[in-house]
């Protein structure tokens, strides 16, 4: 007979060990495969990672993610089990589709690439690397699904709660999305995205104890219908868990349901507790907050929160907030932890250059008829420009042929919009190391840390840029020393495909 240990059934209803290299497309192993074969697995590379589109046609993006790119390259090793799954697979002709050599090879792989990388938290633009791996071209390589997968999530995340903060106006924002998340391993990866991009808290028990997020919540509507009247549950909670009374109001009668949390504020007041608030989740959230704060200050309750929730965003907050709604706490679940009316950013990666037998980097280019998807060459980094404390542009500049001055930005799409960044400009470069040689250097921060850069990012760009709607265009581009070099390769792979023609 079969026997079950608790963790084994665990395991297998939610298989959350994410933590492998097999965490990739099967195409990353089959090349992996035949850079081993050719004996080209050694040879050093570069790739970026980078979005060319910013989501919800937003103004910019918060970086995100890298925290857990971390923690799955440094637990980058093909362990037996893996191994054995991969001798079991078969080609097309039904033989093994790997050979033992290379399986052997993958056994004894250990990772050993440069990484850098834009600080999570960094508002970033299209085109910006927010990682760059340097080191054996199989191992760059073997990394790119993880990679994306990690960073893509997480900074489209990120960047809608900086949005719906933003909105928010610095009014604490809860994120209760754990229910609607796509799958238990989105949804923790959804928290700590959100709480990066400025959330005060998430409902999320198992983000709380993985992340150190706060956790917060109020109580359902089934609370409140397991009693035969609204005061009764409200009582019986407050008995239960006075520290903590939320009264969702909106189950029966809304301005009713907020009489009832008054009637019993007034008991718990008499024993020494406060009511901490109450919530409304239907119903015109303007008129029924104004008219529920009402009724709170005039019972002296003027400290108790007006939580609103109820399938909002930043639009609808934004609207909430010019018709005067006196909500003071937002709950935000499924348009903010899936991303709402945008389901992926469309991150990329792809080669900048790749070492020849002499020792020299090839720069390297990948054509397109969109000239917006012809990718960058070279061994990249961003340098932001700062004057007076305000952001004022980011210029992609080759390490190898560094960044002209005075720096002039050229338009990723339109090479004749150009930006020279004035004088007096002072500038940072962006892309951090992060691991060297495979080794991890350096303190990694809390994610308090990290929401906290976020929020300091913010305070240096423009209000035009962060408008939710038609932003502004923040100059992010491409230096001109490479973006010269650009168009000089984009001639010359022209010429070599029209003579192979
Ligand atoms: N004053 C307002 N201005 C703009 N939108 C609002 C306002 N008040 C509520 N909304 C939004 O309108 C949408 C519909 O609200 P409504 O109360 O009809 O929700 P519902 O889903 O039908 O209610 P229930 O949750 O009881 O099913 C929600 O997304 C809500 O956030
Ligand atoms: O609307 P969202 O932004 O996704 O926020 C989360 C929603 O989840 C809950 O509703 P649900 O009907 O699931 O349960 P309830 O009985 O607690 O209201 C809560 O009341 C919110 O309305
Ligand atoms: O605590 C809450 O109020 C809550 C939690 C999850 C989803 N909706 C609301």
């Amino acid at each position: 007979m079969a026997v079950f240990n608790v963790f084994d059934l665990f395991l297998y209803t939610f298989p959350m060990t994410t933590n492998t290299p097999l965490l990739t497309d099967l195409y990353q192993l089959t090349m992996a495969a035949g850079y081993w074969k050719s004996g080209k697995a050694e040879q050093e590379a570069v790739f970026h990672l980078f979005f060319r589109k910013l989501p919800f046609a937003g103004g910019y993006a918060i970086a995100a993610g890298l925290g857990d790119v971390v923690r799955w390259l440094e637990g980058f090793r093909f362990g037996q089990e893996e191994l054995e799954y991969l001798a079991t697979l078969p080609g097309r002709d039904g033989r093994p589709l790997f050979e033992k050599g290379f399986l052997d090879y993958l056994g004894t792989m250990k990772w050993q690439c440069n990484v850098e990388a834009i600080p999570e938290g960094t508002v970033v633009f299209p085109h910006e690397p927010l990682l760059r791996i340097q080191g054996p071209l199989i191992q760059a390589q073997l990394v790119e699904t993880a990679l994306l997968n990690i960073v893509n999530f997480q900074t489209l995340i990120a960047t809608k709660a900086a949005r719906v903060c933003l909105a928010a106006q610095g009014e604490p924002v809860l994120e209760f999305g754990l229910r609607r998340a796509q799958g238990p391993d989105g949804a923790v990866m959804a928290s700590r995205a959100a709480f990066i991009g400025g959330c005060a808290s998430t409902s999320n028990v198992l983000a709380g104890m993985r992340h150190g997020i706060p956790v917060r919540g109020t109580h359902a509507h089934s609370w409140v219908m397991s009693f035969d009247t609204e005061l009764e549950a409200f009582a019986t909670y407050a008995e239960a868990m006075p520290n903590n009374c939320v009264f969702l109001v909106d189950t029966y009668d809304t301005l009713e349901g907020v009489r009832h949390a008054v009637e019993i504020g007034q008991r718990l007041r008499r024993e020494g507790h406060e009511l901490a608030g109450i919530r409304l989740d239907s119903g015109d959230l303007a008129w029924l907050s104004i008219e529920a704060r009402r009724i709170l200050d005039e019972a002296g309750f003027p400290k108790a929160t007006i939580v609103a929730s109820n399938d909002l965003d930043e639009h609808l907050i934004e609207s909430l907030k010019h018709q005067g709604a006196a909500i003071n706490v937002w709950g935000v679940g499924t348009k903010l932890v899936t991303g709402g009316e945008q389901a992926a950013l469309g991150g990329v990666y792809k080669l900048g250059a790749i070492r020849d037998e002499n020792g020299e980097w090839q720069p390297k280019i990948k054509l397109s008829e969109q000239a917006i998807k012809v990718s960058n060459p070279g061994i990249q980094q961003v340098r932001r420009f700062t004057l007076n404390g305000e952001f004022r542009g980011d210029a992609i500049y080759d390490e190898e042929s560094g960044c002209t001055v005075p720096t002039e930005i050229m338009h990723p799409a339109d090479p004749t919009r150009v930006k020279a960044m004035p004088e007096g400009t002072v500038h940072e470069d962006l892309l951090r190391p992060v691991f060297r040689q495979g080794v991890l250097v350096g303190e990694q921060p809390t994610l308090q840390e990290i929401q906290a850069r976020c929020q300091e990012q913010l305070t240096h760009l423009h209000a035009t840029v962060k408008r939710l709607q038609h932003p502004h265009e923040y100059p992010a581009g491409v230096e001109r020393t490479l973006a010269e070099r650009k168009l000089a390769m984009m001639v010359e792979a022209k010429g070599k495909v029209g003579a192979t023609a």
